[in-house]
């Protein structure tokens, strides 16, 4: 324990100290400059160096001379390529000089091909390649001064003067064991390598050779299955069998190093009685759990892990030339005439109410700058909070709000409104490193904050969000940007969009990604529900699949959906026990304000249930509205939303209903809005997406193959229409009597029950559950606990049908 802690100490005081690298910033025209002057350069320093290695003798004589126009040389890049070749190869480096040339036209390469993003990358391999590379070249330079005397220009000058100084104090045995230790030295640094890898190369080597004279000799029914299970890449094909692996084969003699000897497993112990009073015991250890995990590990060691990407495995995500440049390279002006005249508005507004400021300084964002003020000492803050409204009026800008104090600062905050706000362009937040690694569930870039920093939040630990703001404000367009960052960054096999939409027009264009994002109830024709009472049906149908997820986390022992897709991906979970790779639902209501008014508790009791509830199995709720009103966002909604945004709104009170505090009424609109998750509001200029650039992604990946199909939710059928409880007997499953005598047995009325026993895939458990419940051999659904079981035994059971068939 003690061991462990000192290497993390080490780790910690190594990674304090970066690699120093200069920080400019190059914009992307200048990279592209920069990167090609570099390339042009090095071919220079290429035709010089080689030109110089034959012409370098003849130019010798007038190297003195170079610079007069008449002065004529042999090098083929003339007086310059001369002069370089002089300095690089004779007074510098020998031979070895020529890794500049090649070195500059590398980092050429990188400056001219890295966007914007990956040029703070370039930077950092191109301190890389010229730390180790010049060094390399040193050594080697100094290595050739050995052979000085055959050829001066092999080392060159510092090769040979450094070689020439190591060898007056070690001699030539010492120099050569120093040039011999650093190379060893530079071997071990740099490629790491050390004495165990080497022989492990060489040993994997001779295993590969082996292992092809013992391909020859295996079966091909093993290769055949594998390739069937690798080639059956849909989902619902994906089976493993459970039948033992039979590795055939040639015998092979196995030494294990004597440490490694697993011990033979006590299958079955027995403590012996301590008196002849006393009675013994037999100890089966339970060894289910193990061999699960042998055998998985066996699946993933002969097929890898399970990829649930595999049937759209040539699925190209949206390249990020569909979305539009809007600031075009410009970052955000600051106009200094502005800045000091709302800093003096400011510093003479709070004199007049008395309040002194010790220091003012400012942090300018793409639509507002804040003002963070010290005051001077002994001024309350309270009193700067009180006189929010006369400050606001005093510098007569819309908009303005006052944070006192900057939570978790000593400061004031006022931010006000700038003059000619930037749009943050949806691409600069995709692109941003920020999002690029964000090693998130379901990544959200929402836009840039008052530090224009890209605003990256996961959805999956929201893990609902409220979003509000009058008409006009920008909701739509950050429904779309939420939209936009998940088809950026998930497989279709991850995510599914339930798309709820009663203003009918906001989110057609996601129609075209129906087959590939989208979630749907089976009878329906369109994938995007525009219809109320479609709606109802399909909140029903989200909570069955909840539940039903619900069941299948238990049966798997996992407490969220990521745990076991993490399990099923290592091939843990059989998917003949109905168990399959779970996506995200994503359920994406537009105006909810619309919903609650025609459909009331219809709808508020599902999405408080899913609310509450559906964190864990993967399905998140974004829901915006219109009108914050309490009617609206009821307690019960709110309670269970804790991750909240607020576009402007009209009055204070709505402010207050969304975001349990003022704020949201001062802010200026397009895409300005407050976000919460609970604790402190962050003020975003939330990113611009329109919607040419949404088409454009749509059609994107709609062009692309997709499943047969939307995702299909499970099916729900309302009150009032024919329901699956129907008890109709000639409709039962083939399974029905044994399922019921299963049931009946273990006096639990589970569908994971049913699909151990009877080897069964969930929804066909889960229907004959449901003919149960109907012939009213099982009670209805009980939650997380099994259902009641209203026949005590077989006996009773027997009589039970064959009353029934009698009727
Ligand atoms: N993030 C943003 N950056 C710049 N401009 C924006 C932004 N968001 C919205 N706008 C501007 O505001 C207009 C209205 O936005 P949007 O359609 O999203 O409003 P809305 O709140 O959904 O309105 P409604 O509820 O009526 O549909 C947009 O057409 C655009 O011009």
């Amino acid at each position: 324990m003690a061991r462990k802690k000192s290497t993390t100490k080490k780790s910690t005081a190594k990674t304090k100290k970066p690699l120093q690298i200069p920080s400019f910033k190059l914009n992307r025209l200048q990279q592209v400059i920069l990167g090609s002057a570099l390339m042009v350069f090095s071919l220079l320093l290429l035709f010089s160096f080689t030109s110089f290695l034959f012409t370098g003798a003849q130019d010798q004589s007038i190297i003195e001379e170079l610079g007069g126009r008449s002065v004529v040389t042999q090098n083929w890049i003339s007086q310059l390529g001369a002069w370089l070749g002089h300095v690089f190869i004779y007074k510098g480096f020998g031979i070895p000089a020529f890794s500049i040339a090649i070195m500059t036209f590398i980092s050429g390469i990188y400056l001219f091909a890295s966007g914007d993003d990956a040029f703070s990358l370039s930077r950092k391999r191109i301190s890389n390649l010229w730390f180790w590379g010049l060094l390399l070249m040193l050594w080697f330079s100094v290595t050739l001064g050995f052979f000085h005397k055959s050829n001066a220009l092999l080392g060159g000058k510092v090769g040979y003067e450094l070689n020439d100084f190591l060898q007056d104090y070690l001699g030539l045995i010492g120099a050569v064991l120093v040039m011999v230790f650093i190379a060893i030295v530079y071997l071990v640094l740099r490629l790491k390598l050390t004495p165990e890898i080497i022989s492990a190369y060489f040993s994997k080597k001779a295993g590969e050779v082996k292992e092809e004279f013992d391909g020859i000799a295996s079966t091909d029914e093993e290769s055949e299955w594998e390739k069937a299970t690798v080639e059956g890449s849909s989902l619902e094909d994906e089976t493993v069998t459970e039948e033992p692996i039979n590795l055939s084969g040639n015998d092979m003699e196995v030494t294990v190093p004597e440490e490694e000897i697993i011990p033979e497993p006590v299958l079955k112990k027995t403590v012996a009685p301590k008196d002849e009073d006393d009675i013994g015991m037999d100890i089966e250890p339970t060894q289910e759990e193990e061999e699960v995990d042998n055998k998985a590990s066996k699946l993933v060691e002969d097929f890898g892990e399970f990829d649930p990407t595999l049937e759209l495995s040539n699925f190209q995500f949206p390249p990020i030339d569909l979305l539009k440049d809007y600031t075009k390279g410009k970052t955000i002006t600051i106009n200094e005439e502005e800045l000091q005249a709302n800093k003096d508005r400011i510093v003479e507004t709070l004199k007049n109410y008395k309040i002194g400021i010790a220091k003012i300084s400012a942090t300018i964002g793409p639509t507002v700058t804040l003002y963070e003020i010290v005051p001077e000492a002994g001024i309350r803050i309270s009193k700067i909070k009180n006189l929010e409204d006369d400050i606001a009026l005093s510098l007569a800008a819309l908009g303005i709000r006052i944070i006192a104090p900057i939570p978790g600062k000593g400061t004031i905050g006022i931010e006000v409104p700038n003059q000619n706000p930037s749009i943050v362009s949806m691409r600069s937040v995709i692109a941003s490193p920020k999002f690029q690694n964000a090693e998130m569930e379901l990544p959200i870039a929402f836009g840039k904050n008052i530090s224009n920093e890209t605003f990256v939040v996961d959805l999956a630990k929201m893990p609902h969000l409220l979003m509000a703001g009058a008409t006009g404000q920008g909701k739509s367009v950050g429904l779309n940007a939420i939209l936009t960052s998940l088809l950026y960054s998930k497989h279709p096999a991850e995510v599914k969009f339930v798309l709820v939409d009663p203003k009918k027009v906001e989110l057609t264009l996601f129609n075209k990604i129906e087959r590939h994002y989208l979630a749907k109830l089976p009878d329906s024709e369109e994938a995007i529900i525009t219809d109320n009472s479609k709606v109802i049906n399909t909140l029903n149908s989200l909570c069955i699949e909840m539940d039903q997820r619900y069941d299948i986390l238990k049966d798997a022992m996992c407490r969220n959906l990521k745990e076991y897709n993490a399990k099923f991906k290592a091939r843990k979970l059989n998917p003949a026990n109905g168990h399959k790779f779970l996506p995200y639902i994503v359920l994406v209501v537009d105006e909810f304000a619309d919903l609650i008014m025609t459909a009331g508790k219809e709808v508020e009791t599902p999405i408080a249930r899913l609310a509450q509830l559906a964190r864990a199995i993967g399905i998140h709720l974004i829901i915006a509205t219109q009108r914050p009103s309490v009617n609206v966002i009821t307690g019960m909604i709110k309670a269970n939303f804790p991750a909240r945004i607020s576009f402007r709104v009209m009055q204070k009170v709505d402010s207050r209903t969304i975001l349990d505090s003022g704020g949201a009424d001062q802010l200026i609109g397009r895409g300005d809005m407050l976000y919460t998750a609970g604790n402190e509001l962050i003020r975003i200029q939330c990113a611009f997406v329109d919607t040419p650039e949404v088409e454009k992604i749509t059609d994107f990946i709609g062009g692309q193959k997709a499943y047969p199909d939307a995702h299909l939710l499970p099916e729900y059928v309302g009150e009032d229409g024919g329901t699956s409880l129907d008890n109709n007997i000639d409709d039962r499953d083939a399974k029905f009597k044994e399922a019921a005598e299963i049931i009946v047995v273990a006096q639990q009325g589970s569908a994971s029950l049913l699909q151990r026993k009877l080897k069964l895939g969930y929804n066909r458990a889960g229907r004959i559950i449901d003919q149960l419940e109907a012939a009213g051999i099982v009670g209805g659904f009980e939650g997380s606990k099994a259902r009641q079981v209203l026949i005590p035994d077989l006996a009773s059971l027997e009589v039970f049908l064959n009353e029934e068939s009698n009727k």
